[in-house]
C-alpha cells in the first residue's frame, strides 16, 4: 500500500514489477478502485511494471472537495507517473479511465506510448443521463444506484449465476464516497474529446462487451477507431467489467497487443 501527493491531491497506488521495465499502468472505471484489476493480473504478461491507482473521489485516495473535473484526473496521474519517473507507459482505462487514458495521451504524449481502451469512448453518455443519477446521488445516496449499476454491467448470466461476486462488486459501489462519485459524474458529464481523440498518433487496443449497456460496443469501436490503426475486439461473455467477466480473453488480447509493441 503506498501514497503520494499529486495534483495536490493523496493518491492511493500499487507499483509491483521491476523498476526498470516497461509500465503498465491501469485506470479504473466510475465507482470502483484498483482491486478491481485483481481478475487480470494472473493473465497478463511477466517482465512489466504493473502500476494501479485510485482515482480521487475512490478507494484510499482523497476526494477533495467539488467542483473538479477530467482535466483534474488526467493532472492526477500524470503527477503519479511523474512522480514515479515514469515515462512511456501504456495506459489501460476501463469506461471513465479510458477517458483518462485518451486525455492523458493528448495532453502528456511524453508519458504514454499506447493505449488500452476498455469499454469506453470518446464521448460517454448525456447530459440527461448523468444529471438524472448525479440527482439521484444527491437525494439518496449511493443505494439508490447500485442495483441498475449491477445490470448495466454484467451479462444476465452472471447476476443469476453468481449473486455472491456480483454483491462484492456492488459493494464496491456502495462504499464509494458519495462526494467521489458525483464529482466523477459530473467530470464523465463535462468531458468529450471526440476532437483531440481523432488527432491522437499511438498505438491503441479497444475491447467492449457483448452486453455492456453503459458504452455499448458499437460505440467504444466507433472511438477506438477514431486512432489510425486502432483495433477493436468483441468480448463474448462480457458487460462493462471484462476483467471481471471475461479476463483470460482480455489478458490474451493484452499480451498479444502488448508484444507486438
Ligand atoms: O454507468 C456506469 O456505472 C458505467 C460507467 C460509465 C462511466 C464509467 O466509468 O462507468
Amino acid at each position: 500500500m503506498r501514497a503520494l501527493t499529486a495534483n495536490g491531491t493523496l493518491i492511493h497506488f500499487h507499483d509491483t514489477g521491476p523498476n526498470d521495465a516497461p509500465a503498465l499502468v491501469f485506470s479504473n472505471s466510475l465507482g470502483t478502485d484498483l482491486r478491481a484489476w485483481e481478475p487480470l493480473l494472473h493473465h497478463l504478461p511477466a517482465g512489466w511494471r504493473v502500476i494501479r491507482y485510485d482515482k480521487r473521489g475512490h478507494g484510499l485516495s482523497a476526494c477533495p472537495p467539488r467542483p473538479w473535473g477530467m482535466g483534474d484526473h488526467v493532472a492526477d496521474l500524470a503527477g503519479l507517473l511523474d512522480h514515479l519517473g515514469v515515462s512511456g507507459a501504456v495506459v489501460c482505462g476501463l469506461s471513465v479511465g479510458g477517458l483518462i487514458a485518451q486525455g492523458l495521451a493528448a495532453e502528456r504524449p511524453d508519458l504514454v506510448r499506447a493505449i488500452i481502451l476498455c469499454d469506453t469512448a470518446a464521448k460517454i453518455g448525456t447530459d440527461e443521463i448523468w444529471d438524472g443519477r448525479i440527482a439521484a446521488v444527491e437525494q439518496s445516496g449511493m443505494e439508490a444506484v447500485a442495483d441498475a449499476t449491477m445490470q448495466r454491467w454484467f451479462t444476465g448470466k452472471t447476476l443469476r449465476d453468481d449473486p455472491e461476486r456480483v454483491a462484492l462488486w456492488r459493494n464496491m459501489v456502495t462504499r464509494t464516497p458519495a462526494e467521489g462519485y458525483l464529482g466523477t459524474m459530473e467530470s464523465i458529464r463535462d468531458c468529450d474529446l471526440r476532437e483531440s481523440t481523432p488527432r491522437l498518433r499511438l498505438p491503441c487496443m479497444g475491447v467492449g462487451g457483448v452486453e455492456d449497456d453503459a458504452t455499448p460496443p458499437d460505440l467504444v469501436r466507433e472511438t477506438v477507431e477514431m486512432i489510425p490503426g486502432g483495433k477493436f475486439h468483441l468480448l463474448r461473455g462480457a458487460g462493462h467489467i471484462p476483467q471481471a467477466e471475461a479476463p483470460e480473453q482480455l489478458g490474451r488480447l493484452m499480451t498479444e497487443f502488448l508484444a507486438g509493441l
